[in-house]
């Protein structure tokens, strides 16, 4: 179990993350959402010891974080960042083992090498195994970062996956693929965060939502109770029709088309901007 108690966190006098609590359990996939810059990456880089919150308590297990040893808790918490600086020529599959690390010293042993071939075959990057990283587009790269963070956690259920924007960049198919991924580890007993902009996508595999504003918690609940029009409204600032799915009961949000005529075009637009002059 996860248990977050009044998450704080501040850059000089700015306070990011406001007081944030988060209780999970074994088995759920709690989705983050907010505007862009609500504090989503902070979190979870408070959430994966990348950061270092002013006041709060981070519990895993009925544990502080703090009170785990670093390898302990790589077999426990593993995270996909938005960023993933790789810029030597790594093989997928020796991407893949990094995720094994935590696990042995010199040769991997026959539990990490099952351990990676699996997470390759389950994020469907078998025929990719032997290729370079580096040679990879976008998306695919995704997923293998994807099946690092897995094999990480590959034989710890009860484990918790931090997953940051897990989606973006991904296709329609990998889009549902990695969700559906999430999902069935959540079913195993591992518990999920991933922050997601898709609304719709959070509602379909989320069991719950915490909606952010301004680094605090705006909401949080099943999505029927957090994704409702005046919601979305108060957070993004854009209105929606939320539908709900007799077949589901999970809503289904359709964005209200913002369309601008040319003179409100033109309003935006902020002339006679002063331009730096170039002293030669
Ligand atoms: N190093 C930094 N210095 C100053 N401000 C920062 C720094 N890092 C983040 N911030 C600010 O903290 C706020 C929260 O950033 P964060 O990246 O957590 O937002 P987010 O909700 O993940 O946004 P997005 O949806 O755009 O990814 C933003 O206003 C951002 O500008």
């Amino acid at each position: 179990m996860l248990k977050v108690e009044s998450l704080s966190y501040k850059i000089g006098n700015r306070t990011i993350i406001n007081g944030v609590t988060i209780s999970l359990r074994r088995g759920e996939l709690l989705a983050i959402t907010g505007a862009n810059g609500a504090g989503k990456s902070t979190l979870i880089s408070l959430l994966n010891g990348e950061k270092t919150a002013a006041s709060g308590k981070i519990m895993l297990d009925g544990k502080s974080v703090q009170d785990y040893e670093p390898e302990e808790l790589a077999r426990k918490r593993a995270t996909l960042s938005q960023h993933n600086a790789v810029n030597m020529a790594f093989s997928v599959e020796e991407i893949v083992m990094m995720g094994r690390y935590p696990y042995f010293t010199g040769k991997a042993r026959e539990a990490d090498q099952i351990a990676v071939s699996e997470a390759i075959s389950v994020c469907g990057l078998t025929t990719f195994a032997e290729r370079s990283y580096l040679k990879l587009s976008g998306g695919e790269q995704q997923r293998v970062q994807l099946a690092r963070i897995l094999a990480q956690l590959w034989d710890q259920p009860g484990g918790l996956l931090l997953l940051d924007e897990p989606i973006a960049g991904l296709d329609l198919l990998y889009q549902q693929q990695t969700l559906a991924i999430a999902k069935a580890l959540t079913r195993k007993g591992f518990m999920v965060i991933a922050v997601l902009h898709e609304l719709n996508l959070a509602a379909q595999y989320a069991d719950r939502i915490l909606m952010l504003k301004d680094g605090r918690r705006w909401k949080d609940g099943s999505p029927a109770e957090v994704l409702t029009a005046l919601d979305i409204y108060s957070v993004f600032g854009l209105e929606t029709e939320v539908v709900m799915s007799t077949k589901t009961l999970t809503p289904y949000i359709i964005a209200k088309e913002i369309r601008l005529a040319a003179d409100e075009f033109n309003s935006m637009i902020v002339k006679e901007i002063p331009v730096k002059s170039q002293v030669i």
